[in-house]
């Protein structure tokens, strides 16, 4: 049978449909170029109009009458004068050229329904919330639209929200707490858990803003700071809350970054620190950190009740008394502190009486740094001895005038436990690590203005000075340089801030060469005290029991007065009656 030839248009209509659709888009291109700036001005007016729509709706009904009237005015103004409209009608079309112009590329349509979407269901989260049966008109409803609820949104690149104005009823109590954590609470949950975000609360114009706060940067390392005397860096927060920026050095690079300043000294209104957190969240590191800055104008003495050698470093430092962590070691310096607050009272208070300045030797910044007190707490209790932190009394109470500072670090479930003393004068507080709404507000005294997370870096967490706002933290990296796991560049930022090692009081020790000298002080347990030209020396002798480890461990006081031999101290008295003596 002969074959039929197929229709031409089968045969060879491909490349001519391929050519005719190839020129009705050439042509459809031309058009769109050709009718662009209307195309831009047709868009801007849409804007423009959406824009006025939302302005009305938005004026309250009391001062639309007003508005109207101005617009009237303005009509009519523009009606009479010369050229008015023509030139009105210019202007208009130049602004709706500028709204309508393409700002950003055209997001995908999946995305934009997503987003919608997402808006939606967080408008119907807030039903419940925002609305009560009587509203005769309410702003939100089941089914309702989300566009007046929410008049500003901007999205991330995952398509999560980012930033959110939400309006809500004027009926709502947004006064109280409860109210305010239940609306946070739910708008974390349903923007995506693991960010952390800030919420806003304007009052007065019924608006919550619901901002996603960037991480805080962990790659800042322990440096010289340009600070005052008198003034630490507790670590870095966002640039909203604080003014004042810090110039730093990464690596090569330079950036300013916003700090948390605390003041200490007589001017103070928070002249002591308290630490908490979980274990493991860094607060030693934030104690080196800021001994390390104290060091440059001050002295310092160190009891380490977590006994895991944290502050190796330190010991024997130009400016570091004693660097203890025994329970006897601890009482003995700690007696001397609380001695040498009253010394520095009554010289400056006799100073002060007789029209004088106050004394040389009150004036350089003493340092008490005490690390898990607790722990020598439950210790002294089984050895029926004194709890070392009854000794932080005086120096806590009066230290302020006599330029002592205390700083207490200890775990966030220990708070309790800590003596009134110690929770009452340190005004300056800081949580380290993961802590729920409740634990900060109970540890700061007022809760955080962001929802606080449960998985952060080491030395993250938040800082209240006396009764300001609560900060975002991030400590910068000060780690113990004789740990293993640390970095070589931290290291070496530690180590260039350690002042040079003193010559022992009593000149027994030869200086040992530079290479020795990493490992001996690894092994230091003595170290020598010297103040106000009797020299205290604080060795390890005798069998005593860490806080760390009930295991005995030998460790004794004993002091020497300059030219007077050396007494070893009985275990169960603190022998500071000679530095008391010296006070009176
Ligand atoms: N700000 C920080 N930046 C980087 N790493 C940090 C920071 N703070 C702490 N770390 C790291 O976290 C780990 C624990 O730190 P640190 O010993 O200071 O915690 P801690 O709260 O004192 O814990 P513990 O009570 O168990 O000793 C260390 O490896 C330390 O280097």
């Amino acid at each position: 049978m002969a074959r039929r030839p197929l229709p031409r248009i089968l045969s060879n209509g491909g490349a001519q449909l391929a050519r005719s659709r190839e020129l009705a888009r050439t042509a459809a291109d031309s058009a769109t170029d050709v009718l662009q700036p209307l195309i831009t001005i047709a868009r801007g007016l849409r804007r423009l109009a959406a824009a006025g729509r939302r302005r009305w709706t938005e004026t309250p009904r009391d001062r639309r009458g007003a508005l109207l009237f101005l617009v009237a005015s303005v009509v009519l103004v523009v009606a009479l004068v010369p050229y008015g409209p023509l030139l009105a009608v210019i202007v208009l079309m130049a602004a709706a050229a500028w709204q309508g112009r393409e700002r950003t590329p055209a997001a995908p349509e999946g995305t934009d329904d997503t987003r919608t979407r997402r808006l939606q269901s967080l408008y119907e989260a807030l039903v419940p919330y925002f609305s009560i049966a009587e509203d005769p008109d309410p702003l939100y409803a089941h089914g309702g639209g989300w566009e007046k609820a929410f008049p500003a949104h901007e999205f991330d690149e995952d398509g999560r929200v980012a930033h959110l104005v939400i309006r809500y009823p004027a009926y709502f109590t947004d006064g109280e707490a409860e109210s305010r954590a239940r609306i946070e609470h739910l708008l974390t949950a349903k923007s995506g858990r693991g960010r952390e975000y800030r919420f806003t609360w304007d009052e007065e114009a019924n608006h919550l803003s619901v901002d996603v706060l960037a991480a805080l940067p962990t790659d800042i390392a322990a440096q010289r700071f340009v600070t005052a005397p008198g003034e630490t860096v507790l670590g870095f927060t966002d640039p909203t809350r604080v003014q004042r920026t810090l110039p730093l050095t990464h690596g090569v690079e330079q950036r300013d970054v916003p700090p948390v300043v605390w003041r200490t000294g007589i001017r103070s209104t928070e002249p002591h620190l308290l630490v908490l957190g979980q274990p493991g969240t860094g607060t030693s590191t934030l104690l080196r950190s800021v001994a390390l800055q104290a060091l440059h104008h001050g002295d310092l003495l160190i009891v380490d009740g977590g006994g895991t050698g944290e502050y190796a470093c330190l010991v024997g430092r130009d400016g570091v008394l004693a660097v203890e962590c025994g329970l006897t070691g601890a009482l003995t310096s700690l007696e001397w502190a609380a001695a040498e607050t009253e010394r520095r009272l009554i010289a400056v208070n006799r100073a002060r009486q007789q029209g004088l300045a106050a004394p040389d030797d009150t004036r350089r910044p003493l340092w008490v740094f005490l690390d898990r007190p607790t722990a020598f707490t439950h210790l002294a209790d089984t050895g029926g001895r004194r709890d070392p932190q009854t000794l932080l009394q005086v120096p806590l109470r009066h230290g302020r005038a006599a330029n002592v500072t205390v700083v207490v670090a200890d775990q966030l479930d220990a708070l309790d436990s800590l003596t009134d003393a110690v929770r009452q004068h340190t005004r300056a507080r800081v949580v380290l690590g993961p802590a729920t709404a409740d634990e900060l507000a109970n540890a700061l005294g007022a809760p955080p203005h962001t929802t606080p997370l449960d998985q952060v870096p080491p030395g993250r967490g938040y800082a209240r000075l006396g009764t300001g706002p609560v900060h975002r933290l991030q400590v910068p990296a000060t780690p113990d340089p004789y740990d293993d796991a640390t970095s070589e560049a931290h290291r070496q930022a530690v180590l260039d801030l350690l002042p040079p090692r003193t010559t022992p009081a009593d000149g027994e020790q030869a200086p040992l060469p530079p290479e020795a000298e990493a490992e001996a002080e690894a092994e230091a347990n003595a170290v020598s005290m010297e103040k106000q030209g009797a020299p205290v020396r604080v060795v390890a002798s005798e069998p005593e029991a860490t806080a760390a480890e009930p295991e005995p461990d030998p460790v004794t006081a004993e002091k020497a007065t300059a030219g007077a031999p050396a007494e070893p101290a009985p275990a169960e008295t603190v022998p500071a009656d000679a530095v008391a003596a010296e006070t009176s």
